[in-house]
């Protein structure tokens, strides 16, 4: 079975009756929608889903899970993908769909965060560019600032769409050249400066599944 495929299964099974899921984005995370209405149907169970962003918002819809607000209830359990982690301290790059603020806000309000990826995507270090939603006004004060705490930036441009790619909250994002030493750190640094919505430097979470061709495998912290 695809390595995706098979750890998505996996953290389908995860999730208990009744549970208040969030939903991840991504190609990763799509499967483990697609895998959880699967074990809604075969096994008759109940989820209620809070979506990171508008993909997964219309997947869930697509399978017929039933989606709740953020602002209404607490999740107790969210399942997300990830460009890149860590090894050594499960340190995580997210937002290579430009998703990284709504799955931050849900993912870290979880009871439970676990990310599932393949393989390939597990490194001693970190070097994906980290992506930072930005209010667009902002964009030219910000590259500056991250120039300041080593990064190079460029703002993400669109494939079809002309011109810089807009996120879910009508936001640009910079894609930045950084080195990643102290994860928690640096993502406050970034947070801090004025003008940025969210970075996709991710250094909690619980557990971290990964698709492995010996089986699926866990690691913690
Ligand atoms: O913005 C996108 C999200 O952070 C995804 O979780 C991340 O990019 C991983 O996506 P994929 O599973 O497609 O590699």
């Amino acid at each position: 079975m695809d390595l995706k495929r098979a750890v998505a299964k996996e953290a389908a099974k995860l999730i208990k009756d009744g549970s208040v899921v969030g939903l991840g984005s991504g190609s990763t995370a799509a499967l483990f929608i697609e895998e959880l209405a699967k074990r809604m149907e075969n096994e008759d169970i109940a989820i209620f889903g809070v979506p990171t962003s508008y993909e997964a918002k219309l997947l869930a819809s697509h399978y017929g899970i039933p989606i709740v607000s953020i602002e209404d209830y607490d999740v107790d359990i969210a399942v997300d993908g990830a460009d890149e982690v860590r090894k050594k301290d499960l340190a995580l790059i997210k937002g290579g769909g430009g998703c990284h603020t709504w799955e931050k806000i849900v993912d870290y309000n979880a009871k439970e965060f676990v990310v599932i990826v393949d393989e390939s995507k597990v490194k001693d270090s970190l070097s994906f560019p980290v992506p930072v939603e930005v209010i667009p006004h902002s964009y030219r004060v910000v590259m500056k600032r991250l120039k300041e705490l080593g990064g190079e930036s460029v703002i993400r441009l669109g494939e079809r769409k002309r011109g810089p790619v807009i996120t879910d909250n009508g936001n640009f994002i910079l894609d930045v050249n950084i080195k990643v030493e102290n994860a928690e750190e640096l993502e406050e640094k970034i947070n801090n400066i004025p003008g940025v919505v969210e970075n996709g430097i991710f250094s909690r979470v619980d557990k971290v599944l990964v698709g492995t061709k010996k089986g699926v495998k866990a690691l913690k912290k």
